[in-house]
């Protein structure tokens, strides 16, 4: 009874069920970025909610009353590299102390342009910073048991820490039951439920945080925005991004509203919002006449549009009217080069995370 009792604890706090402090990684050797994986600097601070009937300070980099805007184009390249540095001197540690390598696996299923192209980009990220990555290819009409076994091969190879099955499935997919199947200590995209509960329970700390979630929290704090009292309007409420990235807001200390398809007139929520991310999947959804003057908007949207004579043949555009959004934000987020570059480099640090936990190294 004893033993099962102190196995089961020590399977919870495994499982990220009982609240642990970790300490902040320091970053001395490449200290002019402040990246950090550590879970108090991207879950935001745990403060008891004692209300106050304090203004927020004025955002500095905010400023309404001038005419003229010069809006900060936030560059999600480049912060990519940066942190993508930080993940190649930490990979090369780890293989030069206990020589091992952190490992992804990616499921692809069908062949959907975009998803080869991103998961080219994956692989390609991964090889860059020294880790390992796994593909494995199902056609369209491969049976759900076969993706299932895939999963869990995957699950049960100590060389991988990393599980991702691209999305969206085949529509005759069961994409609930193949993504439970990921076991949780893999779920480097943050979709399992027991990940997504421990997000959404303040004192809880998931095990992984899904990665353009991350990425849209990377990008505000890296770009001096204070969250803490601040209107962010979120866009779309999907698992993937609206969803999760609410649920972090609000542990970062935001008042959060989350507009969706059948929000009623989603522009008069947007337009008091001091930041808006939108993660609809809409081409040009977000007008001029959604946004504050001086706000600051996150493009999450990656939609592909067809265009023969694009490479790929097709281009890549966000949910954001991006000229019109040019003459009233402060900041903003370009598509292509600003939430996505970002999103891999988070997925590449959730599994560096999950090989440091896997191996006991920090
Ligand atoms: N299980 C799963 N996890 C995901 O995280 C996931 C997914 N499925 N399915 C699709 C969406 C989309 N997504 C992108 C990531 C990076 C870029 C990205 O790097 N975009 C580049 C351009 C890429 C290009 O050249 O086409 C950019 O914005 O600059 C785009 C899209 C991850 N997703």
């Amino acid at each position: 009874m004893r033993a099962a009792m102190v196995l089961k604890r020590s399977r919870k706090k495994e499982l990220g069920w009982i609240n642990r402090r970790r300490q902040p990684w320091s970053l001395e050797p490449l200290s002019s970025t402040f990246f950090s994986s550590s879970y108090s600097y991207i879950l935001g601070p745990d403060l008891p909610d004692i209300w106050t009937p304090l203004a927020p300070p004025p955002l500095s980099s905010l400023n309404q009353d001038s005419t003229k805007l010069i809006p900060t184009i936030i560059d999600g390249k480049s912060i990519a590299e940066e942190i993508r540095a930080v993940i190649s001197e930490e990979v090369r540690q780890m293989k030069d102390t206990i020589k091992k390598v952190p490992g992804l696996a990616v499921v692809l299923v069908g062949q959907r342009r975009d998803s080869e192209t991103y998961v080219r980009n994956k692989t390609k990220a991964c090889q860059e910073v020294g880790i390992a990555s796994l593909l494995a290819e199902l056609s369209e009409d491969c049976r759900e048991e076969d993706i299932l076994n895939a999963v869990t091969s995957f699950n049960r190879d100590p060389s991988v820490h990393g599980i991702l099955v691209q999305l969206p499935l085949p529509k005759h997919m069961d994409e609930d039951k193949i993504l439970t199947a990921i076991s949780v200590e893999k779920d480097v995209d943050g979709f399992h439920p027991l990940n997504v509960g421990n997000l959404a329970l303040r004192g809880r700390e998931p095990l992984f945080i899904p990665c353009a979630t991350k990425a849209c929290i990377e990008l505000l704090i890296r770009s001096g925005v204070e969250l803490r009292g601040r209107n962010v309007a979120v866009i779309g409420r999907s698992k993937v991004v609206g969803l999760p990235t609410s649920l972090l807001l609000q542990r970062h200390h935001a008042t959060v509203s989350n507009v969706h398809a059948f929000t009623k007139n989603p522009e008069d929520i947007t337009r008091e919002a001091d930041v808006v991310i939108s993660a609809a999947g809409v081409p040009n959804l977000v007008r001029r006449s959604w946004l504050k003057r001086g706000s600051i908007v996150i493009d999450v949207g990656t939609n592909p549009v067809e265009d023969p004579s694009s490479e790929h043949g097709y281009y890549l555009t966000g949910d954001v009217c991006y000229e019109e959004a040019l003459q009233v934000v402060s900041a903003i987020t370009p598509v292509p080069g600003g939430v996505g570059p970002v999103t891999i480099a988070m997925l590449l640090s959730n599994t560096l995370e999950s090989a440091k936990r896997a191996y006991g190294f920090s």
